[in-house]
C-alpha cells in the first residue's frame, strides 16, 4: 500500500497536501492493481493500524523492527505527499538514519529526553514519592525506549525523599545514605507501589489494605446509620448482613429505580461489615459509580474481570495468588450498576470464586459464587450492557437476569424514591416528584411511542432551553453558573456535568467553554493519534480520567480532576473526588488519551 501512495503522489498533485491517512478521502484504493485512483463519488476516512512501541523482554532485533514501525506510524500522521520511503525520513531536507530520529528531529514528543525532562520538571512541584509513582506509571505503560537512560538520569530525583524520611524517622538530621543504598532503597519504593500486591511479599498487601480501618469509629457510625434507615431498607440491611455472619452464602440483587437509596446502602453495609473487622470488596462497573463507592473500584480491577470477555472465561487467578487471598478473605463482595455488565462477567467470577473457595472446602465448588455473600445492585432502566451489532434480544441474553445463576438469586427490592426528601421546599418537592415520575414512567415505556425500538419521547417545556440565539451559552449559564468565580472551586464541577449525543457535539461545547476560561491556552500534539489538533488545555480547567491509572488512590476512568500545572512535559491535575481531594496526578504530556477535557460524561 505504501508504495502504492508513493506511487500516486508520484502521479497525481491533488493528493500531495493529504497525510497517508487522509489519502483515502480523494484517492480509493484499487486491489487488483494495487493502486491509488482519484475518487470519483463518496467520501471515506482512513485509519492507521496502532503500532505498540515494543516489548523489552522481546530480543534486540525485533524490539529494533517494532520500535521503528511505531515511529514510521507516528511520523505518517504529519508526513505529506511522500514518494519515497526516505521521504518519510526527511525533515527540512535532513534525510535521517531512522524513523526514530527522523521523529525527534520533527519536535513531535515521546523520545527518552522527553521523561526525563518530564520528571526534573515536575520534581520542582512534586515530591520523591510522587515522581516514583510516575515512573512506575511510564514503566507500566511501557512508554519508554531506554529505561536505563531515564533511570540514571533520574533516581536522584526519585529518591529525594528517602532521605528526608530516614533523617526524620531516625531524628539523625546529618545521616547520610551512600548512592548505591538510596538507589536500592529507591528501587524497592518503587516495586511498593502499583501491582505490588502480584509480587511475592510477607504479608498479603490486598488484605492488610482492605483492614486498614479505625474499626472503633466505625463501630459508633454504624449504630448511628442504623438510626437513619428506612424500614425497608433497614430489610434490605439486616438481610444481607444475617447473610455475612452466617455460613449459608447469600446471592442477592438489590433493585431499585434512581433515587432510592442504593448507593446510601452500599456505604452502610461496606461500614457494617469493617465495623465488624472484616473484609468488604466494593466493585462498579464503571468509573464514575467506583468513586461513590467507600474504597470503590471497578469491577474490572477489583475481581480482576477482564476487558476482554467471552462465554467461556475464568479470572486469570492462581489460587495461591494475593488476589485470590483477598477474594477468599473477603465476607462480602458489593458489585454496583451490575445491568450495565455482560453475565459472562458475573459467570466468570462465580466459576473462579467456586474454585477458589474450594480450597478449604470442596462443597464450596458446588455453591453459587463459592459460598461468598455478593450483591448486585442497579436499575435495568438505566444503560445495559453493549452488545456490538446486537439487537434487542441479544442484550436481553447478555444481561444477568438471563444468566443461569440468576436462579440462585434473591432479588431484594427499594420503592420509595429517597431523593425526594432532599429538599425541604414544598414546590420544590413536587417538582422533582413529578420528574421522577416522568423519568420513570420513560423507563418503564409507559409515555413512549413508536416501533422498531424507536421511541418519540415528549419532553417538559420547563426542561427545554428556550433561548435560540445562543443556546449553548444559555445551557452553560444554567449548568455551570458563574464559571469563572468558581473555577477554583474543586466540587463544583464534581457536582455538574453536560451530556452530549456525539463526538462533535462534545468538541463544539469543550471548545467553547475553553473560550470562556480565563488564562493562557496550552496545546500539546498527540505524539500516536492521526488527529491533526492536539489537546488543548488552560490551568484551572476541570479534565476527565479516560484510563483506570491507580485505582486504589482513587484515578480511575471517569475520575474528574483540575489542571493545575501545564508543563513543557507534564501536566499536573488535582482531584475533585470529595474523599480524595489533594492526589496530584502527573501525566506524561505524549499520553494525551489520558485525559479528555471538560464537561464530558
Ligand atoms: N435513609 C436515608 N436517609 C437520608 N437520606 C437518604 C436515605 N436513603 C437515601 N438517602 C439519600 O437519597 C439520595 C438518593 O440516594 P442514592 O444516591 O443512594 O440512590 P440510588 O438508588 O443509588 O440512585 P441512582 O440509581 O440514581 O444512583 C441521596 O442523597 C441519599 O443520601
Amino acid at each position: 500500500m505504501f508504495v502504492a501512495w508513493f506511487e500516486a503522489n508520484r502521479q497525481y498533485v491533488g493528493g500531495r497536501d493529504l497525510t497517508y491517512a487522509e489519502f483515502p478521502t480523494r484517492f480509493t484504493y484499487e486491489k487488483k492493481d494495487k493502486q491509488w485512483q482519484p475518487r470519483k463519488l463518496g467520501y471515506q476516512i482512513g485509519r492507521l493500524h496502532y503500532t505498540p512501541i515494543g516489548i523489552w523482554e522481546l530480543y534486540y532485533m525485533r524490539i529494533l523492527l517494532t520500535v521503528e514501525l511505531y515511529y514510521m506510524r507516528i511520523l505518517l500522521t504529519v508526513k505529506k505527499g511522500c514518494m519515497r520511503y526516505r521521504c518519510i525520513k526527511t525533515i527540512n531536507g535532513h534525510t535521517y538514519g531512522t524513523f526514530q530520529e527522523a521523529r525527534s528531529a520533527l519536535g513531535l514528543l515521546d523520545d527518552d529526553r522527553e521523561f526525563i525532562d518530564g520528571i526534573t520538571e515536575i520534581g520542582e512541584l512534586g515530591s520523591g514519592h510522587q515522581l516514583c509513582w510516575l515512573f512506575v506509571h511510564l514503566l507500566t505503560t511501557r512508554t519508554m525506549t531506554s529505561l536505563d537512560i531515564v533511570w540514571d538520569a533520574a533516581w536522584q530525583l526519585l529518591s529525594d525523599d528517602i532521605l528526608f524520611e530516614r533523617r526524620k524517622r531516625l531524628n539523625i538530621l546529618d545521616m547520610r545514605i551512600g548512592g548505591d543504598d538510596l538507589k536500592n532503597m529507591c528501587l524497592i519504593e518503587i516495586e511498593m507501589l502499583p501491582n505490588a500486591a502480584d509480587m511475592p511479599t510477607f504479608t498479603n498487601r490486598l488484605i492488610i489494605d482492605e483492614l486498614n480501618f479505625n474499626k472503633v469509629e466505625l463501630e459508633k457510625t454504624h449504630a448511628d446509620i442504623l438510626l437513619m434507615l428506612t424500614d425497608e431498607q433497614r430489610c434490605v440491611h439486616d438481610k444481607i448482613m444475617e447473610s455475612v455472619g452466617s455460613d449459608d452464602n447469600g446471592f442477592f440483587y438489590l433493585y431499585g429505580y434512581g433515587g432510592t437509596g442504593k448507593t446510601f446502602i452500599w456505604k452502610r453495609l461496606s461500614v457494617a461489615v469493617r465495623s465488624k473487622g472484616l473484609i468488604v470488596l466494593n466493585a462498579a462497573s464503571n468509573g464514575i459509580a467506583a468513586l461513590l463507592l467507600p474504597g470503590g473500584r471497578t469491577a474490572h480491577s477489583t475481581p480482576t474481570v477482564p476487558f476482554e470477555i467471552n462465554e467461556a472465561l475464568s479470572l486469570t487467578m492462581e489460587k495461591d495468588s494475593p488476589r485470590a487471598d483477598l477474594m477468599h478473605a473477603a465476607k462480602l463482595i458489593i458489585w454496583d450498576e451490575a445491568p450495565m455488565m455482560h453475565r459472562w462477567c458475573f459467570e466468570a467470577v462465580d466459576r473462579s470464586l467456586r474454585d477458589i473457595m474450594s480450597k478449604n472446602d470442596p462443597l464450596n465448588a458446588l455453591k453459587p459464587f463459592g459460598g461468598t455473600t455478593i450483591v448486585l445492585g442497579g436499575d435495568f432502566r438505566q444503560i445495559l450492557s453493549v452488545v456490538r451489532g446486537g439487537m434487542r434480544p441479544d442484550i436481553v441474553d447478555a444481561s444477568v437476569n438471563s444468566s443461569k445463576i440468576w436462579a440462585y438469586c434473591n432479588v431484594l427490592r427499594l420503592t420509595v424514591n429517597m431523593r425526594l426528601g432532599a429538599s425541604s421546599v414544598p414546590a420544590e418537592q413536587e417538582e422533582i416528584a413529578n420528574f421522577c415520575k416522568w423519568i420513570v414512567s420513560i423507563g418503564d415505556g409507559n409515555d413512549a411511542s413508536g416501533d422498531n425500538g424507536e421511541m418519540k419521547v415528549e419532553i417538559p417545556e420547563d426542561s427545554l432551553i428556550s433561548d435560540t440565539t445562543n443556546p449553548l451559552m444559555s445551557l452553560i449559564d444554567f449548568v455551570y453558573p458563574d464559571l469563572n468565580d468558581n473555577l477554583g472551586d474543586q466540587l463544583f464541577f464534581q457536582e455538574r456535568g453536560i451530556l452530549a449525543p456525539t463526538l462533535d457535539s462534545v468538541e463544539h461545547v469543550n471548545e467553547f467553554m475553553m473560550s470562556l476560561i480565563p488564562g493562557e491556552e496550552k496545546e500539546y500534539l498527540t505524539s500516536d493519534s492521526i488527529f491533526e489538533i492536539g489537546l488543548k488545555l488552560k490551568v484551572g480547567c476541570p479534565v476527565m480520567l479516560m484510563r483506570n491509572i491507580d485505582q486504589a488512590n482513587g484515578l480511575c476512568n471517569g475520575t474528574r480532576l483540575t489542571v493545575t500545572h501545564l508543563g513543557k512535559s507534564t501536566i499536573a491535575a488535582t482531584g475533585q473526588s470529595l474523599s480524595r481531594v489533594g492526589v496530584i496526578f502527573l501525566s506524561p504530556c505524549s499520553r494525551m488519551d489520558n485525559f479528555m477535557p471538560l464537561s464530558l460524561e
